[in-house]
């Protein structure tokens, strides 16, 4: 079952040489899932950090997904890919990536897109922002009960996502969040270990929320 913190990379707050060690950190500190998100135009440079992070997430027994470019998650190897509005569709990426990738799904503060990911063959959904983030100050806001509603109804990981804290972090897992997707509270910290393991420590203390006595069975993650 995938459950945890999902780091998600910043080229703001991560210069490139801070890049591999930064995130070997975070998933020192307990990260499960890296996102390699870099809106920038570089493709040589893109690949590069992707190939660095696939290997060092290979050797640390964790997954690195790319953020919306499936051409460039299938050249790295990378173990899956994240998928927004404006990228290729599930069908479309599973074709390119294979059966066993991870492909997540943003479904903003929006159910019916929860439900067809699902339907579609998604690996884990993703709602938010929750909170204000600066990280994408303009993400549209959703509310806590979604992740309720799919922690109950769909048979995925749930992400929430979006200017998640160590802190605030608890009321989302107890709403439903078997992810906490986070950027500036791990990356932006001057202890990123600490910091992540700050997640790992709030999810051990919620092993046995009410939520986990949900309908999921074996295909969950
Ligand atoms: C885990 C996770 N959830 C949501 C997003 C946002 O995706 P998207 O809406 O495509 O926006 P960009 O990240 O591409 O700006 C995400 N990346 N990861
Ligand atoms: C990519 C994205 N989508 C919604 S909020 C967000 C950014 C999350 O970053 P932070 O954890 O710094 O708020
Ligand atoms: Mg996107």
């Amino acid at each position: 079952m995938l459950r945890g913190l999902y780091v998600i990379t910043d080229a703001g707050l991560q210069t490139p040489a801070r890049l591999v060690p930064g995130v070997r950190q975070a998933i020192e500190g307990g990260a499960v899932l890296v996102q390699y998100r870099d809106k920038s135009n570089d493709p040589a440079r893109r690949e590069q950090q992707a190939s660095e992070l696939v290997e060092l997430c290979n050797a640390q027994n964790a997954k690195l997904i790319i953020n919306d470019d499936v051409a460039l998650a299938a050249k790295v190897g990378a173990h899956g890919v994240h998928l927004g509005r404006d990228d290729l569709t599930i069908g479309r990426a599973r074709e390119q990536l294979g059966k066993k990738a991870l492909i997540g799904i943003s479904c903003y503060n929006q159910w019916p897109l929860a439900q067809q990911a699902a339907e579609a063959g998604a690996d884990y959904v993703a709602f938010g922002r929750f909170f204000v983030s600066q990280t994408k100050p303009d993400a549209v806001q959703a509310t806590p009960a979604l992740l309720t509603q799919a922690r109950r109804e769909l048979d995925i990981p749930v992400a929430a996502i979006g200017g998640i804290t160590a802190d605030n972090g608890a009321a989302l897992i107890e709403a439903g969040a078997d992810l906490l997707a986070v950027v500036r509270d791990v990356f932006a910290a001057t202890d990123v270990r600490a910091a992540a393991q700050r997640y790992q420590a709030l999810f051990a203390s919620h092993e046995h929320s009410p939520c986990d006595a949900g309908q999921h069975g074996e295909n969950r993650a």
